[in-house]
């Protein structure tokens, strides 16, 4: 078993926009934290305080607020970055933070007149970065001053658009590349649209460049949609959330690190105009307090957040298959997909969907739970390695059940076996693939855990009864 080491911890350069380098945040010094030696009994659970932040933050905050948003809960350093430990003892159910709506930084907080002259095209997520923007030019006199040097600076991102082109390469067989691709093409597009505004407030934007832009936005980014009253909310990306005001940002709750087996989250309320968090254990003084930012796979996590889990039970692989032009019955193959063409299955780390791409993930072995191997998949190898007659069958099987290709074990099992061979064969293809990143010692983390996904949905396998056997001597 390979050692995972987290991607985030890399040092990773910046040459997507080649323009000069100069920090985004000129405000923000990132204090290194001073550590208190007390010799009172409260000495090790205050020893991680980063008192600079911890002692004016809160009290900052709670003023513009005009209410109590913590009283549980402390800013510390961890081995992640700013991290907020508990200051007294919490229970399973307490509420340890609220942040009302007013000091959230939403769309809505940006000049009207600015926002006036944006068209549909631009995303709130563009509107909440060029807020960031705007307030970082007026400096100290920024009403969001305290809170806005103490974002990251760009060298502390580590999210995959601000990898080389060396870096990218390592991943260029995984989804996550032709997703960054999309996501810098995205952002170079949202700058060109909201550029005829900006231009019209030199004073605000003035020497904004597409690289200030880029890490802007990449503190905020995706969008999500929700339901009504009480809602989850969902870290569009490293530091922002979605609720009913479109993308924002939430001061004191974003120092809260990711865990993804948590099942705390930050939850946000219409109906009081506050998020906030219920802790789901109990916690000791100094015990670091971690929330599930969602299901996300290392895949996911990397892309928008900068950063991977050791062992991830989100993470999953896609696959693809195609059918050769030169493959026998080729046509014949390609129609009968088309037409019983199985249901999308969507969900959160899910980059991209086709017909060809499946994506599988780990099952747990005691309960049989979880997806594995998908049905599509194999239905799409048993068509492939199918001859005239067999295809013929398959096709009045779906057409009288529910649609859906070769749901049944196919009545000729060395057929059935020839398409678990081809699946087999795939996903040691893309397994390969995956070494030869290990072995270029580079991509580690990334690269180890798909390589332990692709195993264990190999595993799943064994589910078949009469393929157990064949695979336990393949493996
Ligand atoms: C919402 S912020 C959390 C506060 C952040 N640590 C800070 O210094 O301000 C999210 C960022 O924290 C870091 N982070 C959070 N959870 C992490 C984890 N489990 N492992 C590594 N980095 C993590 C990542 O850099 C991520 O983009």
């Amino acid at each position: 078993m390979r050692t995972l080491v987290l991607v985030g911890s890399a040092n990773f350069t910046y040459t997507w926009c080649p323009l000069a380098r100069r920090p985004f945040f000129t405000l923000s010094v990132r204090h290194r934290p001073k550590l208190k030696f007390s010799t009172s009994s409260d000495k090790a659970c205050r020893s991680y305080i980063d008192e600079e932040c911890d002692e004016d933050f809160l009290p900052w905050l709670e003023q513009k607020a005009c209410t109590k948003i913590s009283s549980t809960l402390s800013i510390g350093k961890s081995a992640h970055g700013r991290a907020l430990y508990a200051s007294k003892p919490i229970q399973a159910g307490d509420c340890i933070l609220r942040v009302p709506y007013s000091v959230q930084l939403a769309p809505d907080n940006l000049p009207p007149e600015i926002c006036s002259l944006f068209g549909d095209e631009v995303s709130s997520v563009s509107k909440v970065a060029l807020l960031l923007l705007h307030e970082q030019k007026m400096g100290q006199k920024s009403e969001w001053a305290p809170y806005i040097r103490r974002l990251p600076q760009p060298f502390e991102m580590h999210n995959t658009i601000f990898w080389s082109d060396d870096e990218l390469e390592m991943i260029r067989q995984s989804v996550i590349y032709q997703e960054t691709i999309k996501q810098r093409n995205h952002i170079e597009k949202q700058f060109m649209a909201i550029k005829p505004a900006t231009d019209q407030f030199p004073q605000c934007f003035e020497d904004v460049s597409l690289k200030d832009f880029a890490y802007a936005h990449a503190l905020v980014l995706w969008t999500r949609t929700f339901g009504d009253d009480l809602f989850l909310d969902i870290p569009v990306t490293s530091r922002a959330w979605e609720s009913s005001r479109g993308v924002s940002m939430i001061p004191f709750a974003d120092f809260l690190n990711h865990d993804g087996t948590s099942e705390a989250c930050l939850m946000s309320h219409e109906g009081k105009q506050l998020s906030e968090v219920i802790a789901e254990r109990d916690y000791s003084p100094g015990d670091q307090v971690l929330i599930s930012y969602g299901k996300f796979s290392n895949s996911s996590l990397v892309l928008d957040f900068g950063f991977t889990v050791p062992y991830n039970i989100y993470d999953q692989a896609q696959v693809e298959l195609n059918i050769p032009q030169h493959y026998h019955l080729f046509q014949m193959k390609l129609e009968l997909l088309q037409r019983f063409k199985a249901p999308a299955i969507k969900d959160v780390n899910e980059f991209s969907s086709s017909e060809k791409l499946f994506t599988i993930k780990e099952v747990k072995f005691a309960s049989k739970k979880g997806r594995g191997i998908p049905q599509s998949f194999r239905a799409f190898a048993c068509v492939l390695c199918s001859n005239a007659q067999e295809l013929s069958d398959l096709e009045s099987e779906a057409a009288q059940s529910d649609g859906r290709l070769a749901r049944s074990p196919l009545k000729n099992k060395s057929r059935e076996i020839e398409a678990h061979e081809l699946i087999h064969s795939k996903i040691t293809e893309q397994i390969n693939e995956y070494d030869a990143c290990i072995k270029c010692n580079l991509c580690v983390g990334l690269a180890s855990s798909c390589y332990n996904f692709l195993l264990v949905a190999m595993y799943s396998l064994w589910d078949h009864p009469p393929l157990k056997t064949w695979l336990e001597n393949m493996l």
